[in-house]
C-alpha cells in the first residue's frame, strides 16, 4: 500500500506530461500542419494566391495593405469623388486579383478561402451544389454569434430549408404592403426635423446617419413591432454590440485570436445576451396576446401566427429560433437598406438631371396617392434602375460568403470539403470585360431594358446574392426604397457638401467612412 502511495505522485507527473505533450502536439498539427497540408492540396489543384504564414495566414499583408489605402485615398481619392472603389475598399484583393487571377486563395489565420471574381466559375460552382449542401463559413458563424445566432443567414442543412419555408411568406408583396404606412410615418418624422434644423439656418445634413436610423426604426417596426418607446432599449443595443464587433481590426481565423481582443468580445457576448433577454420578453408577451386574439401584421406576428397553424409540426421555430430571426431581420435589414438609400443620395447630390428625372417621375406615378401600392410603385421604372445602378456601383452588401461541405468540382479542379469561399461582389460589379469602359460611370439607363444591366454575364450582377440562398428581404428593400425616396425627393433638393469625404470602406456593409454630408434645400 505504502509502495503505491509513493508511486501516485510520479504516475500523476507523468499523465500531466503526457497530456502535455498531447496538447501540444495536437496545437502543432492543428497550427501549422493540418493548415500546409490543405495548402498543398488546393495548390496541386491548380489554385495560387499570396504566400500564408501559419498560424497568422494573410492577416499581417491584408492589415497593412488597408492601412496604405486608406491613407492614399484620403490624399488622393476624397475630392475626385471615383466610382473605381475596389482598390480601396478591398485593396488586398485587388492587388492579389492582379497577380494571381480572379480565382485565388488566401488564408485568414489556419482558414483556406477562395476568392472568387470569375462569374463563369461562380455559375459552374453553383450549379454543383444544392442551397441546402452549402454551409455558412465556421469562422464566421462563431465571430457574429451574437448578431445573427441560428437565424436564416447563418443556418445550414435541413434547419435551413424549414426555416426559408417558415419565413418566406411573411415577405410576400400582401404582407409587406400593410408595413408601407410605417415607413412614411418614420420617414416624415425624420424629415419633420430636417425642416426644423433647416429653418434655425442649418442645411447641412448628415444623410446617412439620419437614414440609417430611420432604417433602424422601421427595420425594428416591421420585424417585431418595437415602437418608439418601448425599444429604444433594443434598438441602440443592437447597433452598439454591431459597432463592438466591427470597429476593431479582428484576427479572424487565428487560433486564440478572440483572446487578443478579450474585452470586445466579451462586451458583445454581454450584450448579445441582453438583447436575447429583451427580444425574449417581446416574444412572450406577443404570444400571449395573440392567444387574446390580437396578432400584429409585422415579421414576428407573421411568424407566429404560422407556428400556431394545425398539422405545421417540425414546421415551425422555437422561441431562440425567432429571437435569432429577429436579430437577423435587423442587422441584416436596416444597415443595407439605409446604405442603399444614403450611396443614391450621394450620386443623384453629384447628378442633378438624374434628380430632376425622378422627381418628374414620382409627379407623373404618384402625384397625390398614397404610397404603398406596390402596383403603383412599380410605375417607378426609372427609380428602380437608378436602384440598380447604385447597387452595382456601391453594393452595400460587398460579398457573399459559402463553405464547401464536399468536394466540388468545378472544370478539372476540386475546391476540398471545409474551403471557404468569398464572393467578391466589388469586384465583379466593377469588370471592365463584363461591363464596358464605362464601367465606372453612373449610367442608371443601363438597366432599361435589361435586369442584368447589359453585363456580359449573368452572374455578373449579385447584389442580393445568388441560387437558392438569394436575399429573402428584396421585396421589402424595394417598397423601403422608394416609399423613402419618393418622400424625399417630393420635399428637397440635394447637393454634395464641401465637407463630403469620399471614401468608402467595409463595416460588414459597405459605407461612407465619414458619413454623407449634403446641403438639403426645402423645394
Ligand atoms: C439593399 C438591401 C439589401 C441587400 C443589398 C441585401 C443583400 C443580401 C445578400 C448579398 C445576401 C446573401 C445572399 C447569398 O448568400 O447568396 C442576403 C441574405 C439575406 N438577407 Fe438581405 N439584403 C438587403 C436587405 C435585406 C432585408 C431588408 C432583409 C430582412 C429584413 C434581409 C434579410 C436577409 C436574410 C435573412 C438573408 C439570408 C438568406 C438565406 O441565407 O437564406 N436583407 N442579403
Amino acid at each position: 500500500m505504502e509502495f503505491l502511495l509513493e508511486l501516485l505522485p510520479k504516475a500523476f507527473a507523468l499523465s500531466l506530461a503526457t497530456l502535455f505533450v498531447f496538447l501540444f502536439l495536437r496545437l502543432v498539427f492543428s497550427w501549422w500542419i493540418s493548415p500546409i497540408q490543405t495548402y498543398y492540396k488546393l495548390k496541386r489543384n491548380g489554385f495560387r494566391g499570396p504566400p500564408p504564414s501559419f498560424p497568422l495566414g494573410n492577416h499581417k499583408e491584408m492589415i497593412k495593405k488597408k492601412k496604405n489605402a486608406e491613407v492614399f485615398s484620403k490624399l488622393e481619392y476624397s475630392n475626385i469623388l471615383t466610382h473605381d472603389i475596389h482598390p480601396i475598399v478591398f485593396p488586398y484583393f485587388s492587388s492579389w486579383q492582379k497577380s494571381h487571377g480572379k480565382v485565388f486563395m488566401y488564408w485568414l489565420g489556419t482558414e483556406p478561402f477562395l476568392c472568387v471574381a470569375d462569374p463563369e466559375f461562380l455559375k459552374k460552382m453553383s450549379a454543383a451544389v444544392l442551397a441546402k449542401r452549402w454551409g455558412k463559413p465556421s469562422v464566421f458563424k462563431s465571430d457574429r454569434d451574437p448578431m445573427f445566432g441560428s437565424g436564416l443567414v447563418m443556418v445550414e442543412g435541413n434547419d435551413w430549408v424549414r426555416h426559408r419555408h417558415v419565413i418566406t411568406p411573411a415577405f410576400s408583396p400582401l404582407n409587406l404592403k400593410a408595413m408601407a404606412s410605417l415607413m412614411v410615418e418614420s420617414t416624415n418624422r425624420m424629415l419633420e426635423k430636417w425642416v426644423t434644423q433647416i429653418n434655425s439656418g442649418n442645411q447641412e445634413i448628415d444623410v446617412e446617419r439620419e437614414i440609417t436610423t430611420t432604417a433602424g426604426e422601421i427595420i425594428a417596426k416591421t420585424s417585431f413591432g418595437m415602437n418608439y418607446e418601448n425599444g429604444r432599449e433594443v434598438y441602440e443595443k443592437l447597433r452598439a454590440l454591431q459597432m463592438t464587433l466591427f470597429k476593431t481590426n479582428r484576427y479572424v481565423g487565428v487560433p486564440f485570436g478572440k483572446y487578443l481582443n478579450l474585452k470586445k468580445n466579451l462586451e458583445a457576448k454581454k450584450l448579445g445576451k441582453e438583447i436575447d433577454k429583451l427580444l425574449l420578453s417581446i416574444i412572450t408577451t406577443r404570444k400571449k396576446s395573440i392567444s387574446k386574439g390580437k396578432p400584429q401584421q409585422d415579421l414576428l406576428g407573421l411568424l407566429l401566427q404560422d407556428n400556431k397553424v394545425e398539422g405545421r409540426q417540425g414546421k415551425t421555430l422555437s422561441t431562440q429560433e425567432l429571437v435569432d430571426e429577429c436579430k437577423t431581420f435587423f442587422f441584416g435589414g436596416h444597415e443595407t437598406t439605409a446604405l442603399a438609400i444614403t450611396w443614391t443620395l450621394m450620386l443623384l447630390a453629384k447628378h442633378e438631371d438624374w434628380q430632376n428625372q425622378l422627381r418628374e417621375e414620382i409627379k407623373e406615378v404618384v402625384g397625390d396617392k398614397e404610397l404603398g401600392d406596390m402596383n403603383m410603385l412599380a410605375g417607378l421604372k426609372k427609380m428602380g434602375w437608378v436602384m440598380n445602378e447604385v447597387l452595382r456601383l456601391y453594393p452595400p452588401a460587398p460579398n457573399v460568403h459559402r463553405q464547401a461541405r464536399e468536394n466540388i468540382k468545378v472544370d478539372d479542379l476540386t475546391i476540398p470539403n471545409g474551403t471557404n469561399l468569398w464572393i467578391d461582389v466589388v469586384a465583379m460589379h466593377h469588370d471592365q470585360t463584363f461591363w464596358g469602359k464605362d464601367v465606372n460611370e453612373f449610367r442608371p439607363e443601363r438597366f432599361k431594358d435589361d435586369a442584368h444591366g447589359g453585363c456580359e454575364h449573368k452572374m455578373g450582377y449579385l447584389p442580393f446574392g445568388f441560387g437558392g440562398r438569394m436575399c429573402i428581404g428584396r421585396n421589402l428593400t424595394f417598397l423601403e426604397y422608394k416609399v423613402v425616396l419618393t418622400l424625399l425627393l417630393s420635399r428637397f433638393s440635394f447637393t454634395i457638401s464641401p465637407n463630403y469625404c469620399h471614401s468608402p470602406s467595409i463595416l460588414l456593409s459597405l459605407r461612407p467612412t465619414y458619413g454623407l454630408p449634403l446641403i438639403v434645400q426645402p423645394l
